[in-house]
């Protein structure tokens, strides 16, 4: 399980996140909703230690990842797939996938094993630089180097953004696999409701860097919504 405790975060002096407090179960797809520049990807980014600094506690198990660095919390277990993929693009697709091995502990250096079957193209490329893929792919190529690190918690940044809606489907059955295969626990910033809906087990949505509502995901409906994200 991983809980925030009262947790403020900050750009500098930049007080964005205030007084948050979350859990999120192992094993589930926790939905992360809210209009544009409320604080969603600064949420993923204090889970991964990105931001300048943060107050309260961030629990992993149990463990305290408050005060450690992004490296240290990629060992706990926490991988990240940030908004815009972030891939290197004079990198080839395996040199790309293996840089998230630094964060395993087990020191492999292989493919990961569900890469085969998630992201046949990948595999068909992997001497290919990065930057040559379509949008779709590289965010197959971002998710994959993520799983390279081979994390218990996966943060995805809005993963179907700017993506040829062919993809986007592949996309969310990628991620529902990841879910059911690999037991991953799933925190998920989306805007595409119909997605969220049906992923998620649970869900935020965040107003002004504040949490306004948590709930089941059931309990997502359209006029849920409707009323926090409209403006
Ligand atoms: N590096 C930064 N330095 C200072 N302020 C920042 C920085 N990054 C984001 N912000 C501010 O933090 C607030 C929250 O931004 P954030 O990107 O977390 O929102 P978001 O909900 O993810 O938005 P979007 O849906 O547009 O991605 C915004 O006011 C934004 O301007």
């Amino acid at each position: 399980m991983l809980q925030l405790e009262s947790v403020n975060s900050f750009y500098g002096g930049s007080h964005i996140l205030h007084d948050i407090n979350l859990e999120i179960e192992k094993g589930k797809i926790f939905a992360v909703l809210g209009r544009n520049g409320v604080g969603k990807s600064t949420l993923l980014k204090t889970i991964m230690g990105l931001t300048s600094s943060m107050t309260g506690k961030l629990l992993l198990n149990e463990d305290d990842l408050s005060t450690k660095t992004t490296f240290s919390r990629a060992r706990a277990g926490i991988g990240y797939v940030p908004q815009g993929r972030e891939i290197i693009p004079d990198f080839s697709v395996k040199e790309n996938i293996l840089m998230g091995r630094f964060a395993d502990i087990n020191g492999k250096v292989e493919i990961p094993e569900l890469v085969p079957e998630l992201f046949p193209y990948l595999m068909d490329n992997l001497n290919r630089a990065g930057g040559l893929l379509s949008g779709g792919q590289q965010q197959q190529l971002a998710i994959a180097r993520a799983l390279a690190t081979n994390p218990d918690i996966l943060l995805l940044d809005e993963p179907t953004e700017g993506i040829q809606p062919n993809i986007v489907e592949q996309i969310e059955e990628c991620i529902i696999t990841l879910n059911q295969k690999l037991n991953l626990t799933i925190i998920l910033v989306e805007q595409n409701i119909r997605f969220a809906k049906r992923a998620s087990h649970g869900f935020v949505f965040l107003d002004n860097g504040r949490v306004v509502l948590t709930g089941k995901g059931a309990e997502l409906t359209d006029e849920l919504a409707n009323k926090h994200l409209t403006i």
